[in-house]
């Protein structure tokens, strides 16, 4: 089966979160499977920098107002079509915002060009490769199936995977008559969302099928508390709206091999962590000792609880634990935990910035992971969190849910507890769920066996690469695969 999938950022070129991640690792599960996935990437400078030898594929005198290439390229066992247009996607900043933070103004521009270009491909435009399905990834990626959906031309089946329902891409209406869809879609089954043209809307509206990254979300975005307005559309949808659960490389995340961090280590050999403990301690300035040191790997935002953690820092230290933070974003909970660092020299740090092998050495050296979103479509470091003994202290809610077992007397006694959850996401049930942690952390023999637990759960993708194929399969015409 020949799948096209269309993603705005792919691990390892260009990552902004978990997105990038899940568009990286799911082509390479697929190809076991007879799926050959081939993704549709712009063509970012950090992109073209890392393509190597291209082949050209495919000219667009006028993309939605630009001209624009498609060039083939193979990269860490990819196989990439890169839209390469300059005028939209090189850009001194990151993939979606300028230099000041704020969202660049043609946004709505750049991702219907990547849409456009998605479904021009999925018609055939490539010639000798034409795929049997597309899958989009976001809003960015929306109008894919409202292009098919509205293009008078043979159908292509096609999957919307939401990863985060926050991000909606809602831009003025007067942006619609330059998008190239005829004037009826811009109607309440189209594209159209509250007056404005929505990107994520169009695409849950006209996507053939509809997923999202776990069991848990799939039920939660049918409230109105997590639907963030799309509540309606989706329960009309909901016999064809899915949940599976992200997996994660266990290549490139396998504590055995991973050389980004101080020490390898196995199941068998955990006290090789603690010179990874020693490693971030220094990198944090932190004090060497064997306190609980816990960590946080995020963005620093409201959904991810940020908040939370600068307000229980204070409990953390008065309990002897340490606190390491990686993250970037919001200007006020960046303040606030710095803040609580300067109140703790050498027991709270925080390092502003994306950094992709720290965030390696953090999970090999902390002891637990905390994640108190107040929601998460499925949530990626806890699985890293599970693979590297790493205990995650997360919220109970969508994939977090579906992939921690909370250590409660049952789940001890039936030694399948891997972590600590805790709800609703309030400040002292945070605070009540660390003092939990550091409880456990404090017996060696029940501390050693939920780390244990947790690196020998399946965090890989085989059984999800499986459902999707499984999806992808009851898209097409019966019988064809
Ligand atoms: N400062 C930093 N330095 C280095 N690495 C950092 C970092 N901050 C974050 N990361 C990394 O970025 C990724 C974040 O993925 P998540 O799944 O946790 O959240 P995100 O909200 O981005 O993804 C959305 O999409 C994914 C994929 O479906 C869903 O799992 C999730 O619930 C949804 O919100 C992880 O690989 C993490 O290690």
């Amino acid at each position: 089966m020949k799948v096209l999938s269309v993603a705005s950022e792919i691990y390892p070129l260009i990552k902004t979160g978990g997105l990038a991640d899940v568009a990286g690792a799911l082509p390479l599960a697929l190809s076991g499977r007879g799926v050959a996935m081939r993704t549709l990437i712009p063509g970012y400078p950090a992109v073209k920098a890392a393509l190597g030898t291209t082949r050209h594929l495919l000219h667009f005198e006028d993309l939605i107002g630009v001209p624009a290439d498609v060039l083939e390229a193979k990269v860490a066992g990819l196989d990439l079509l890169v839209l390469d247009a300059p005028a939209l996607f090189e850009r001194a900043s990151g993939p979606y915002l300028d230099t000041d933070g704020k969202d660049y103004s043609d946004n709505w521009r750049r991702f219907a060009a990547l849409s456009r270009a998605g479904a021009e491909i999925a018609w055939g435009a490539l010639g000798d490769w034409q795929p049997d399905l597309v899958h989009v990834h976001d809003w960015q990626t929306g109008l894919v199936p409202a292009y098919l959906r509205y293009g008078e031309r043979p159908a292509v089946p096609s999957v919307m995977t939401i990863h985060n329902i926050a991000f909606q891409g809602n831009f003025s209406a007067a942006v619609f008559p330059a998008l190239g869809l005829p004037p009826h879609a811009f109607a309440m089954e189209g594209v159209e969302y509250y007056g404005q043209v929505g990107y994520l809307k169009a695409g849950v509206q006209t996507a053939w099928a509809v997923s999202t990254v776990s069991p848990s979300y799939a039920e939660e975005i049918l409230t109105p508390e997590f639907g963030m307005g799309l509540e309606g559309l989706l329960n009309r949808r909901a016999f064809d709206l899915h949940g599976i659960v992200n997996g994660i490389d266990v290549d490139v995340w396998n504590p055995a091999t991973d050389s980004l961090i101080a020490t390898n280590y196995k199941l068998t050999d955990l006290r090789n962590r603690k010179a990874n403990k020693r490693a971030v301690e220094r990198h944090f300035g932190l004090v060497e000792d064997d306190g609980p040191l816990f960590c946080v790997i995020s963005r620093l935002t409201w959904q991810k609880g940020m908040d939370l953690v600068a307000a229980a820092a204070d409990d953390i230290v008065a309990q002897g634990g340490k606190l390491a933070v990686l993250g970037s974003g919001d200007a006020e909970l960046v303040a606030a935990l710095q803040t609580a660092a300067a109140r703790h020299p050498g027991r709270v740090a925080i390092t502003v910035s994306y950094n992709e092998p720290l965030s390696h050495l953090m999970q090999a050296g902390s002891d637990a992971i905390l994640i108190p979103s107040r929601f998460e479509p499925c949530g990626l470091t806890q699985l890293y969190g599970l693979r590297y003994g790493c205990v995650p202290v997360v919220s109970r809610t969508g994939g977090l849910n579906d992939t921690v077992i909370d250590a409660n007397p049952a789940a001890l006694a039936a030694r399948s507890a891997t972590g600590v959850s805790f709800g609703p996401v309030t400040l002292d049930n945070l605070k009540r769920a660390i003092r939990r942690t550091i409880r456990l952390y404090g017996d060696p023999k029940i501390w050693t066996e939920i780390q244990k637990q947790g690196m020998t759960s399946d965090v890989s993708w085989d059984k999800s690469a499986a459902l999707y194929a499984d999806l992808y399969s009851s898209l097409l015409p019966k019988g064809e695969y």
